[in-house]
């Protein structure tokens, strides 16, 4: 049942009050409220999802950064980027950023779910274990062009039942088949992955994206289809902002948080409490989780008390150990009209797509932004690892990936026909934080991505862009690939490289880590293996913020995974 304004809410006893209506906290909503004595309450600082074209059709996902539907933080001034501020989209609307995200489906290496056992000390976090949870969440769905699919996916890695659709892209790119005649004629570098969700990713391969026949499948559409809305026991409230979480219980040997304190999103009429009579859950993401702790003086001692706050848990690993993405978008001028570009840069063609997708949900407008993606290594004997110890988590585990496309992308505003392939560091080594700016939990947080203050970081971005020119050298692109364009034209040295590097790169939108699972006996870290925050007994964290280590991959599929191994450590403490 959803309501829209805290004036409408029942006064009733709820089980759970679910903090973020997001990708995780949606997957808890409705799994908790599988059980119909569980009353449960997602309190979501957005709006609803419905009839948002930008965030239904695939194309137009890129329209969704910087809208009413994303939360528009910026980070601050990035020292490893000369100073520059970036944009870090997180969404603002249910189902959160998965209502506005790119919709690529990758779960990483195997070795990065086995680190998070090591890590935890927990072996239920290992990558043999959590496959029955990829299974709860995906649902193997045929393409929108129900095309053979015969050598393009290993169908014994998928999940046929789950809940979430997941599809390879029903619309041809008209770059497909350049792209694998380069892994036949570049075997070594570039050798072909049937299926890059095997938990050995390296390779390239077909892109699997979170689609539903040419629509995109959110935690928002799936885990809170109608049938899901309609339980009487789940309440979703929307554009209500939670502001702190509140300590229940003041004896000392029970410090307890079950109380959340919320207002409604445009900040007027007074604050309001609920307390859970079972947990809190914190599903607010890596930006909004450590914000709301660190607002309500859970975090580290020292720094809470330089703006002002009491410390009443001090967790100092709160907010710390940020990881993200860094990447890049280099184009390349083609010597064809054949492009996607042709869609990017003509409104009137899109709108005659659209007319297409409204009847038949088909066309390239059903598509994510790439037909194809590549894993891959940095040499072995890279001079790099003189210095620098490797920060991913084996040997299965790539350092970048590159996204290959037809097409400079609908936000590139470049006039031409182009290929373009992303370059983006996915084991960076460089780590951030997220803390406050003031004591008004309102304003939002300081948020610092680090970006390329290591050297690997720069190091595997160069590599990265002189493999994504190797790729494109094959026999495959002759007489196709014109050269490099805009700025990407100039970075012909390595010198000029790393300012092309510097001045370029963006995030991806993969933030993690900001209160990162530990072993129960660590003495760092800020929920234990189980996602009980440390010290403090009926709260708990299940959003991306708990990664330990960034995944290698896109973090969505691993935040579902986590989100319903989540729901059933939950269940089985209260059944
Ligand atoms: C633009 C973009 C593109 C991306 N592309 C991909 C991709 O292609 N593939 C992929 O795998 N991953 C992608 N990601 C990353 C992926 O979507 C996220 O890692 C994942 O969705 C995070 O899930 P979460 O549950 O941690 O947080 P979210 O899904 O962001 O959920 C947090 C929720 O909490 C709500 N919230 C926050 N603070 C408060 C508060 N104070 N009060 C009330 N509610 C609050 C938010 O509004 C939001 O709904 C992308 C992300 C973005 C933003």
């Amino acid at each position: 049942v959803i309501y829209n304004a805290i004036e409408s809410l029942p006064v009733i006893n709820y089980d759970f009050v679910i903090i973020g209506g997001g990708t995780a906290g949606n997957v808890l909503a409705n799994r908790l409220s599988e059980i119909s004595r569980f009353n449960v309450l997602v309190i979501e600082s957005g709006p609803t999802n419905e009839g948002v074209l930008n965030s239904i059709v695939p194309f137009f996902a890129p329209q969704l950064g910087g809208s009413a539907y994303d939360w528009n933080f910026t980070t601050i001034p990035q020292r490893g980027l000369g100073g520059r501020i970036l944009p870090l989209p997180r969404g603002h609307v249910l189902g959160g950023s998965s209502s506005i995200n790119s919709m690529f489906y990758t779960r990483g290496s195997s070795s990065d779910f086995n680190r998070f056992a090591s890590a935890t000390g927990d072996p239920g976090w290992s990558w043999d274990n959590i496959q029955p949870y990829i299974r709860k969440n995906e649902k193997w769905t045929t393409p929108a062009d129900n095309h053979d699919t015969g050598d393009q996916f290993d169908p014994s890695l998928h999940g046929f039942d789950g809940i979430n659709a997941v599809s390879l892209n029903g619309f041809p790119q008209p770059i497909d088949s350049r792209v694998l005649t380069t892994t036949a004629e570049l075997h070594e570098e570039f050798p072909f992955n049937n299926d890059m969700n095997s938990g050995n990713p390296l390779g390239v391969g077909w892109l699997q994206a979170t689609i539903d026949h040419g629509k995109r499948s959110s935690s928002a559409t799936s885990y809170l289809a109608s049938n899901f809305q309609a339980r009487k026991n789940l309440h979703i409230l929307l554009q209500t902002r939670v502001t702190r979480i509140l300590q229940t219980s003041t004896s000392v040997s029970t410090l307890a948080f079950r109380t959340v304190e919320f207002t409604s999103e445009n900040a007027s009429g007074p604050r309001r409490r609920i307390t859970a009579s079972k947990e809190l859950i914190l599903s607010a993401g890596s930006i909004g989780t450590p914000h709301i702790l660190l607002s309500s003086g859970i975090g580290d001692q020292s720094e809470l008390r330089a703006i002002g706050i009491k410390a009443i848990v001090h967790l100092p690993s709160v907010g710390k150990n940020l990881s993200d993405h860094p990447a890049l978008s280099n184009a390349w001028f083609v010597n064809s009209n054949d492009t996607i570009d042709n869609l990017s840069n003509n409104a009137t063609l899109r709108a005659e797509l659209l007319q297409e997708w409204e009847k038949s949900k088909t066309g390239p407008l059903g598509n994510a932004g790439a037909s194809h993606i590549g894993w891959l290594r940095i040499a072995d004997n890279s001079s790099i690892f003189q210095t620098t110890l490797d920060p991913s988590s084996g040997p299965n585990t790539p350092h970048y990936e590159l996204v290959i496309s037809s097409g400079a992308g609908l936000n590139s505003g470049l006039p031409g026909h182009f290929v373009s392939i992303g370059t983006v560091v996915v084991t960076p080594a460089a780590r951030g934080s997220v803390s406050l700016k003031s004591t008004d939990p309102l304003d939002p947080p300081l948020i610092d991505l680090a970006f390329l203050e290591s050297e690997f970081d720069v190091f595997v971005m160069r590599e990265s862009i002189k493999s994504a020119r190797r790729f494109l050298s094959a026999p495959a692109w002759k007489d196709y690939v014109i050269g490099p364009a805009d700025a990407f034209a100039n970075a012909t040295t390595d010198e000029l490289l790393d300012q092309y590097i510097r001045n370029n790169t963006i995030s991806v939108s993969h933030p993690v880590g900001t209160a990162a699972m530990s072993a129960k006996t660590a003495s760092y870290g800020v929920v234990n293996p189980d996602l009980r925050v440390k010290g403090i007994s009926g709260l708990r964290i299940v959003d991306a913020s708990v990664m330990p280590f960034i995944i290698c991959g896109h973090t969505q599929a691993p935040v579902y995974i986590i989100a319903e191994r989540a729901a059933d450590m939950i269940k089985m403490d209260w059944l």
